[in-house]
């Protein structure tokens, strides 16, 4: 086996403004390797959107073990989770775009925290991926929801990261251009040998999954292993 992409045991997580209450995370253990496609669902406030933001070292980790590119996360300097973070790519329900950027300059966003070479082509290369050429130059306002969330996609991939997370990334989509916007995500991703934690309700896209893991009330029920 390679080594995984991340590698969770016995995560326990609690916040601060509910310290006295049950842990919002009551031990999680999930492994990701390589490549991999998780989907993740549960009922609302399960804990999902947490167990994302805790992979993506945009919150500390409290309790148990997380490693994610062999990095332990639990109890790590801050300047730790902000190297990890450049090694992700990020896709959230709403675009996230910047309005004043056009689609092309918005995907080199990205890239200009790590390389200065070909910045344009690389972006427009992963715009003409997701089927954008035509839109490089437009701006978030003249594009539909389905375009602005394939800007985000090629944003999140163009670093080439080895995990993209994503939460509910068809969320304010409708379900043809979601549909597709998955697919995208998932065809890229497993060129690119990507692997990706998505979470979401929309159970019409759970077959993209190479595995659907199933939380209930802060522990995984079902597809952990
Ligand atoms: N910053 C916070 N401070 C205190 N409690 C929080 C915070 N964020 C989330 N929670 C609580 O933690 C629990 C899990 O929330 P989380 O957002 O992880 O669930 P979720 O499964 O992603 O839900 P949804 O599907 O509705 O997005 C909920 O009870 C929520 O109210």
């Amino acid at each position: 086996m390679p080594q995984p992409v991340v590698a969770i045991e016995q995560l326990v997580h609690r916040y601060e403004s509910a310290a006295s209450e049950r842990p919002v995370l009551g031990g999680v253990s999930l492994v990701i390797y390589p490549g991999e496609i998780v989907v993740l669902t549960g009922p609302s406030g399960c804990g999902k959107t947490t167990l994302l933001t805790l992979v993506g070292a945009l919150r500390s980790a409290q309790t148990g073990s997380l490693q994610v590119f062999g990095k332990q996360l639990v109890a790590a300097a801050p300047g730790a989770l902000v190297a990890i973070r450049r090694r992700i790519g990020y896709i959230f329900q709403a675009h996230n775009l910047l309005s004043f950027l056009s689609a092309r300059q918005n995907v080199q966003m990205a890239l200009e925290l790590h390389s200065t070479e070909m910045l344009a082509e690389r972006s427009a290369a992963m715009l003409t991926a997701v089927g954008l050429a035509d839109k490089l130059a437009a701006y978030p306002e003249n594009l539909s929801g389905g375009q602005k969330q394939r800007v985000a996609i090629a944003r999140a991939l163009v670093n080439r990261p080895p995990l993209v997370l994503a939460d509910e990334p068809t969320a304010s989509l409708d379900s043809a251009s979601g549909r597709a916007a998955v697919e995208l995500l998932r065809d890229l991703a497993r060129e690119q040998g990507t692997a990706v934690l998505l979470v979401t309700h929309d159970s019409r896209i759970h077959d993209i999954a190479d595995r659907l893991v199933r939380m209930e009330d802060g522990l995984i029920v079902g597809g952990g292993a």
